[in-house]
């Protein structure tokens, strides 16, 4: 099962510029979060300082009890075990083969054995459809079946965290909906406690429980799904929505003279459109963290979006097909 990463006051400034101030959330046990922003926002930089590649100015990340921030680099090693990373281009050695791509981190961190390594590596890459491609150099695979093998990489120590850095970044729709569910199986499988930075704007809208939003420096917004995609803060329905109208600009923020010109003109943001399901696993169980469609809005006294929560769940994910 997953563990709880609950974040306090986080700063984080390269010479003196600051990337984001005082962000606080609580990724769940177990569950899936997205957090969105726009580029440049330090959703990488985020990532990075969870699992202690990069130390925060201020604040504190509790797991397990334990300050990441303020341990020392011998703990911190012993702490990072709990994280699986899937890099944005999968950052696998391009002169090994899959195989031993994946079988790096057990080589590097256990005392196991080879015929227990190959079992492992065999597990991971099936698990993410990969069986079959271990002799082959990252080069002569798809983009997608990269971030596959890394994947695999990142599972092969049984992490209790996984980050995703856009996990879809330079993927197909198609593929993305293969990833996406692969995503959800790997966490009904797993238990593990899931972060995924995405740009994709229906990954987010379906794939998590989660949902955060960095924009200007601060953490805008975080909370279950249906409060981030029913919220009305304008710049929730300008991200949601892809439109240029808003308070995000080209280049990050609008000033106030922008606008007001664009108030003066009348152009409003366009409503936000309906909750989607979310995503299903499989199995055909239900997920970790299912809650019943609407559930929250109707805590919360908040009405959804026009045609929110209709249509079909899921899909069947089929690993062999996905290698074609
Ligand atoms: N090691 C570093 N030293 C100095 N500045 C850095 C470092 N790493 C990141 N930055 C800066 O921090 C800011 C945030 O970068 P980051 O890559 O985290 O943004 P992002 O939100 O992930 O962007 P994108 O969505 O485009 O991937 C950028 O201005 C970047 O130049």
């Amino acid at each position: 099962m997953g563990v709880e990463v609950r974040v306090e006051g986080l700063t984080k400034s390269f010479g003196g510029q600051p990337v984001w101030s005082d962000v606080s959330l609580t990724l769940p046990a177990g569950e899936i979060s997205v957090l969105l922003g726009p580029s440049g926002t330090g959703k990488s930089v985020f990532l990075k300082t969870l699992v202690g590649l990069l130390k925060p100015d201020r604040g504190a990340i509790w797991i397990e009890g334990r300050d990441l921030a303020r341990l020392s680099e011998r703990a911190l090693y012993e702490v990072r075990k709990l994280f699986g990373v899937l890099f944005q281009d999968g950052a696998l050695f391009g002169s090994m083969t899959i195989y031993d791509n994946v079988a790096f981190p057990l080589r590097e961190h256990t005392r196991r054995s080879e015929s227990e390594i190959r079992a492992v590596v065999h597990e991971k890459l099936e698990m993410v459809g990969l069986l079959g491609a271990e002799r082959k150099l990252p080069g002569e695979i798809s983009g997608g079946m990269r971030k596959r093998a890394g994947l695999a990489r990142a599972l092969v120590l049984d992490p209790q965290i996984i980050l995703f850095d856009e996990p879809d970044s330079g993927l197909d729709p198609v593929r993305t909906a293969y990833l996406n569910q692969l995503i959800i199986d790997l966490n009904q499988q797993t238990g593990a406690t899931f972060l995924i930075v995405t740009h994709d704007i229906n990954t987010a809208r379906t794939v998590p429980d989660n949902i955060g939003l960095i924009y200007h420096g601060h953490l805008a917004m975080f909370g279950p799904r249906e409060m981030l995609l029913s919220s009305t803060e304008p710049v929730v329905r300008q991200f949601l929505n892809a439109q240029r109208i808003g308070p995000i600009g080209m280049a990050e923020e609008k000033d106030s003279d922008e606008l007001r010109a664009e108030a003066e003109a009348g152009v409003e943001l366009p409503p936000l459109p309906p909750i989607p399901l979310q995503l299903a696993p499989s199995d055909g169980r239900p997920r970790r963290a299912e809650q019943s469609p609407g559930r929250w809005c109707e805590e919360h006294d908040v009405v959804p979006p026009a045609g929110s929560f209709q249509g079909v769940r899921g899909s069947v994910w089929q690993p062999t097909e996905a290698l074609r």
